[in-house]
């Protein structure tokens, strides 16, 4: 059995094509079994025809032979009575004594003792016709008898061994798909902790299904205008297709393979379950950062945050089905916390939007106390890495108030209807969470907010982005810890270096390039409309998805809670 990565994919991609050989050979059989069988019914419904004119046959030419000899036979007993009717001059005692007979045809009289042979003759013969057409009328019958019976056993015969015969190929069947399933689920665990050692970015893909939208710019192609457009398709749960030969447009027939790939119809609890295993990494000290990259009107934020209502998406603390992968982690994050009595991490969150070029902070308030989306600035630390000075951090203790939170910020997230669709946020959006474990409620009342940070909050009196919505007054009441600032981090007494943890959890929508330069688990969800007329980009998007899997960035480590306040907090900032 191989050793190696490379050479394990080859054995199993090997293994897997030999199970769909065998898989395929078990239905070819099935097919030509019950064509066998079909042929059978035929067969035997010949035969019973061919036997049933056969013996209708026989049965009219053995009744036409005998009926001259009955013929006869009965002419000549008439004689023969008409002959005994006749007297005699010694009257009929010379009959019944036996001595002679008038025949009045022949005009003779004959001996009695010659015609009393002559009816035994005909007797015998008339009853040796009879045995033997009894005899044959026997046999005849008994031959049909036979022939039913034995149709019957072949009919009998037939139905007990296909049910046997498909039960069986059925178990073979059952048998081969799951060990196609086994070695399929094997094949996907070696290739995720082949690029867990090689720190490669994860890639999913999820092509979403066509909406009314999609074909209003098209030309026309078919009448129902739902199947009119898909160029695009998920041919198992790792390949996608773009296939498109329309006259008028450039042939295209590509595969792009992924370590995963959602195909329209799968729900966002998939995407969720694949994401899942992240949060448990977070919680044990890796940076994680999951991003949704597309075109517009791709799908990234119904992936990442649910379906648009009215004037948000809906954030529900208590997933339902169409809920986001934001939403889905806020309660499952919660829950682990929950579970694990000995972590009790704290949590902080900061939202970003990057607008134009710009960076606002949509958690921070203006300088009349209102959240409004204040710009900040990035700047070099003595690193050499660029941080977003001033960033305000929430402390957060339940997925509703995460969420609370994060639905505030997308009330100030730009949006401006695009040509694909009228929802369309025209930014970059980055919530991050930063875990810190816990280690007494001192070194947690520690963490308040120093004097610095009322200086910090006093420049946050910038100018809001344009293009910003109205702010949402009364959108946070003194929040239950103070925001916190970077660069304004107080010192923790004396922490404990075996069980503390920092790490970062990034959620990014419409993401570019801001997140894939450290050392976070990354899963970046390539999201693609399905349409024709999106072809071009779609191409774009899962190149870049293509690209992204072969960078390699080493293993990711866990996060050692860092003693130098500055630092720490540096890896929290957006980078650019
Ligand atoms: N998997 C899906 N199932 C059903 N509807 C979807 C799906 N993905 C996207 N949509 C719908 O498609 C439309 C566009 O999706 P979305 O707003 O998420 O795109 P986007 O990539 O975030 O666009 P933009 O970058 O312009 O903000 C929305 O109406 C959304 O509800």
């Amino acid at each position: 059995m191989p050793v190696r990565g490379g050479r394990w994919e080859g054995f199993w991609e090997l293994r897997a094509r030999q199970l769909q050989r065998q898989l395929q050979a078990k239905e070819e059989r099935i097919f030509e079994l019950e064509t066998e069988n079909a042929l059978l019914h035929l067969k035997l419904a010949e035969s019973w025809e061919v036997t049933r004119r056969d013996r209708r046959a026989e049965t009219h030419a053995l009744l036409g032979e005998q009926m001259p000899q009955r013929g006869h036979s009965l002419s000549a007993l008439t004689r023969l009575c008409r002959a005994a009717q006749v007297r005699t001059p010694w009257g009929p005692s010379s009959l019944a004594g036996g001595a002679f007979v008038f025949s009045r045809e022949s005009g003779y009289f004959l001996g009695s003792c010659k015609l009393k042979q002559e009816m035994e003759a005909l007797q015998s013969s008339s009853r040796g016709l009879l045995q033997s057409y009894q005899e044959e009328h026997r046999d005849c019958l008994s031959e049909i008898v036979q022939a039913i019976q034995t149709a019957q056993l072949h009919r009998e015969a037939l139905p007990m061994a296909w049910p046997a015969e498909a039960g069986h190929l059925e178990q073979s069947l059952r048998d081969v798909t799951e060990r196609w399933r086994r070695e399929l689920q094997e094949r996907r665990r070696l290739q995720e902790a082949l690029a867990e050692l090689k720190g490669n970015i994860r890639v999913h893909c999820r092509i979403r299904p066509l909406l009314p939208f999609d074909d209003e710019a098209q030309e026309p192609v078919s009448q129902n205008s739902s199947v009119s457009g898909g160029v695009v398709h998920a041919v198992d749960d790792e390949t996608v297709l773009v296939e498109c030969n329309r006259p008028g447009h450039p042939l295209i027939n590509k595969t792009y393979t992924f370590e995963r790939v959602y195909g329209p119809a799968e729900s966002q609890r998939a995407v969720f379950e694949d994401v899942c295993p992240l949060l448990t990494a977070f919680l044990d000290g890796y940076n994680v950062c999951i991003m949704a990259y597309g075109q517009t009107g791709s799908g990234k934020s119904f992936t990442m945050l649910g379906p648009h209502c009215q004037e948000e998406p809906a954030l529900l603390s208590e997933p339902r089905g169409d809920t986001g992968i934001i939403p889905r982690v806020a309660a499952e994050l919660f829950r682990l916390i929950s579970e694990d009595a000995s972590r009790s991490p704290e949590l902080d969150v900061s939202i970003v939007e990057v607008y134009n070029n710009d960076i606002f902070d949509l958690l921070a308030n203006d300088s009349c106390r209102v959240a409004s989306g204040v710009k900040r600035q990035v700047l070099p630390t003595q690193q050499g890495r660029k941080v977003v000075c001033g960033l305000t951090y929430q402390s957060v203790r339940s997925a509703a108030q995460f969420l609370t939170l994060v639905g505030g910020g997308l009330q100030l997230r730009a949006k401006q209807p695009t040509a694909v669709h009228a929802e369309s946020s025209r930014s970059h959006l980055v919530i991050t969470v930063t875990l810190a474990t816990a280690t007494s409620p001192r070194g947690r009342s520690g963490r308040l907010s120093s004097p610095a940070l009322q200086s910090d909050r006093s420049a946050s009196t910038e100018p809001r982005r344009p293009g910003s919505r109205l702010p949402a007054t009364g959108r946070r009441q003194s929040p239950p810890v103070p925001p916190r600032t970077c660069g304004h981090r107080l010192r923790r007494a004396a922490p404990d270096p075996l069980g503390q943890v920092h790490a970062t959890l990034q959620l990014v929508d419409l993401a570019g390039s801001e997140c894939a330069g450290g050392d976070a688990k990354l899963q970046v969800i390539v999201c693609v409309s399905p349409g024709q007329r999106h072809v071009a980009e779609t191409l774009q998007s899962l190149g870049f998805g293509a690209r992204a899997r072969q960078v390699e960035r080493g293993r990711p480590a866990p996060r050692k809670l860092r003693s130098a306040p500055f630092s720490s907090r540096e890896s929290d900032g957006v980078k650019h």
